[in-house]
This record gives C-alpha cells, structure tokens and sequence, in this order.
C-alpha cells in the first residue's frame, strides 16, 4: 500500500463523523453493527439519513458490506431504499453507508393498528393506502426482478414508509438483514424485535426444502403481507420458536398453510413430488382428507363476511398460489384490474389523512443506561432545587413533597 499517499488522502477525505452528527441517535442495531438517525453538520441540508455502521473487523461483515454496496450501487428505484454514499474508516475497520431515513415501516405501523383495535381505538386510514403500499411493494419488486434480484426475506419490517416531506408515504424496500438482541428477551421476539427471522412469509417451496430461489417466492411473501395490512394478524401465523436453520420443513408452518388453502392436489401443483422433502409430508401425518374443507375463499369469507375495499380475493389467490411456476409475477400483479379501480394507487400511501404513527425511537446503549441511572441515583441524594415556576401567578409551588421523581 502507498502509506504516503494514504496518509495524504486521509488528510484531504473527510469522516463520516466530521460530515455528519449521529452520537446518541441509535435506531437500530444487528450483527452487522448499529443504524443511526443522522444530519449533516454543515450547510443548510436539513434532510434526515439513516447511517449503517458496520464493523467490518471479521471477514463475513467485510463480505456482507461488500455484497450490499456492490448491489445497492447498482440499484435506483424510488420504491427501494437508496444508497446515498459509503464511507471507509481504515482507523477502526468500519464501513459506514449513508441511506434515505424512512420514518415509518410496516411492522410498527401494524403494531400500531393492532393496539388501536384492542384499545377499540377509531384511527382513520386513507382508503387507498394498503392499496398504494402494494402497488408500491410491487413496483419495487417488479424493478428488483427485471434486474434478476431476488429479495427473499420480504416482511414487513423490510417495507419501509418515508414520513413527512418531499417523499410522503414512499414505500421504500429494504433489507435490514439479522438483528439479534444482545440480551435474552422477556417476551416472544416477534413482538418486539421487528427484524427477526420468521417463517410466517415463508413460501411452501422453500419450507419443503426446494434448493431453487424463483422470483415466485417474493410475490408470496407479499400475498402474506397484504392479508397482514388487511386484517392486523399474520395469515400463516406459526410459533418462531420452531425455526430450525438445519431444516427448512416446518411442520408448523406448513399446517398452518393447509389450514388456510386447503391441501395441494396433484393438479394444484404437480411440481409438488420432486420437492427435497415431500416424502416428509405423509411421515409427519399430513392427509389431504384432514383439509378438504379449508380454502381461501372460506378462510376470506370468515374474515370478511362482507367484503373489504382493499381487497380483490382474486388477486390473493394468485399471490397465495402453491406452484410457483403458476404464481403471479410482479408484473401481472401490477396489471390487474384492481390497480384500475378507485380510489387509484397514490404515489403517497398516507394521501387524505394525517400520519398518526409515531416517531423511530433511539435505542440507548447500555453503558449509556447505566450512566443515566448513576446521574438519577446522584440527584436522589442530592437536596431538590426548586424549579423556576413556570406561570407568574401564585399556583401550586413545587415543592419536594409533591415534586414527581423523574420517570
Ligand atoms: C448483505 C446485504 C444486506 C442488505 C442488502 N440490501 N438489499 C436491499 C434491496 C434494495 C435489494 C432490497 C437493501 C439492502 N440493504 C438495506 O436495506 N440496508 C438497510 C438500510 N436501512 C437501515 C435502516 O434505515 C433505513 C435504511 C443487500 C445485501
């Protein structure tokens, strides 16, 4: 390495952390290393990044780093997240890249709707936008196929949303790749953690062993995820803690299929036989016969007794269709009438209504929790300084008997 010339483009390059401020603003994190909400120092740029910093000191993140930058700078569409800029740091091994800051994704947006109707909260939706998220879901992967790339782990923590300004309710597709909780969870990670693995978007092909990633398993994973936006509960809704990274058959997941399509004939998906691991369906006990009263249209009309605007039964048949190779493709999907009738597909998801979901959070770190606690402990010692009052007149002084300890 030219050690002279290195040291003089150090000189002149300047560091992610001379260009932008990011310390404290933690949104995410993962093996890979840690997602920032980040702002440029200078200029009047007031548009808001997300920075992915990744520790590039072990050879899988190097690779990881190298495959990502050299997919997304191939890469431009407006329904996928964009790679704006990479920055090397050969100091600490890490490699930062800088991407659009979407505000909102759908995993929080379906929590979020979830809690409103267990609260029997009315919160108001646009009537176009599960239809506008989905045109947008599939314009994406419509690009992302034409250009021979396959997703593979649609969920909705990878549909992303921007919030207010120029690209209001922007579907913008990700891949936010594993996220793994530095601390045992309390509670089931898939109510928590957006990003885990899960089988519920999982199409019958893989979860029978097929070696073969088609483009066919991303439309039904988004048949998955229209039903989820539809209705606020996962269609295939199987329990995570059955995810075995040897085997991809999941006798769960696979249940909960047949549950809801009914069982494959042979005239259904005459493909069915040659998967590695069909022999397994008739060891673990699965019957045809167990499933001859289940459908789509039964499994829809329970739901939707009397219908739903967003909703063309037609079109999620063929997203939920078992042989891949008779599966609708991004294009037909884009295509079907249901695009063609009002209200239309607007290119802002949220159009005609106020954005009600909340903010992205910023993680604290746990040295940084401790700090917080130790500053909470030293105050609690010390005498409590009477407040300024915030009104001139006389009201209720705040004293240290009736002074809330900080929560
Ligand atoms: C190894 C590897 C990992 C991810 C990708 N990848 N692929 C995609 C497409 C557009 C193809 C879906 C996007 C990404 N990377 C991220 O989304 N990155 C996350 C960017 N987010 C972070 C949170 O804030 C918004 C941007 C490729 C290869």
């Amino acid at each position: 390495m030219d050690f002279e010339f290195r040291a003089q483009q150090d000189q002149v390059r300047r560091s992610v952390e001379d260009l932008f401020d990011f310390q404290g603003r933690m949104i995410g994190r993962g093996t890979y290393g840690k997602v920032f909400k980040a702002k440029r120092k200078e200029g009047n740029d007031s548009t808001d990044y997300a920075l992915k910093q990744i520790d590039a000191t072990g050879q899988s993140m190097s690779n990881s780093a190298i495959r990502e930058i050299a997919l997304l700078r191939e890469l431009n569409h407006t329904n996928l997240i964009n790679l704006q800029r990479v920055f090397l740091s050969h100091v600490d091994r890490r490699v930062s890249l800088l991407f659009d800051f979407a505000e909102h994704d759908l995993w929080h947006i379906i929590k979020y709707h979830r809690a409103a109707k267990a609260s029997k909260k009315i919160v108001n939706c646009a009537p176009g936008m599960i239809k506008s998220i989905l045109y947008q879901i599939l314009a994406g992967i419509h690009y992302l196929h034409a250009n021979w790339v396959l997703h593979r782990d649609l969920k909705p923590a990878n549909i992303l949303l921007m919030g207010d300004g120029a690209e209001r309710g922007r579907v913008k597709i990700g891949d936010m790749g594993f996220a793994r909780l530095f601390t045992a969870p309390l509670v089931p990670l898939s109510k928590i953690d957006p990003v885990v693995v899960t089988l519920w978007y999982r199409s019958p092909e893989l979860l029978l062993g097929s070696h073969h990633h088609t483009k066919a398993i991303d439309l039904w994973a988004i048949g998955c995820i229209l039903y989820e936006l539809l209705t606020l509960e996962p269609l295939f809704h199987c329990k995570q803690d059955d995810i075995k990274a040897s085997s991809p058959f999941n006798r769960d997941a696979l249940e909960k299929i047949f549950q809801v399509l009914g069982y494959p004939s042979d005239n259904d998906w005459p493909g069915i036989k040659q998967m590695p691991d069909h022999p397994r369906l008739s060891k673990e006990g699965f019957r045809a016969i167990h499933y001859g009263h289940c459908s789509i249209e039964q499994w829809m009309k329970k739901v939707f007794p009397n219908g739903h605007p967003s909703f063309s039964l037609d079109l999620m048949k063929r997203f939920l269709t078992f042989d891949p190779n008779k599966r609708i493709t991004a294009e037909q999907a884009l295509n079907d009438p249901f695009f063609k009738q009002t209200p239309l597909p607007h290119h802002d998801a949220f159009y005609g209504m106020e954005i009600p979901y909340g903010k992205r959070e910023f993680i604290i770190e746990e040295e940084d929790q401790q700090q917080q606690q130790q500053q909470q402990q030293q105050q609690q010692q010390q005498p409590a300084v009477q407040p300024a009052p915030l009104i001139e007149e006389p009201s209720i002084q705040v004293t240290q008997e009736n002074c809330q300890a900080p929560a």
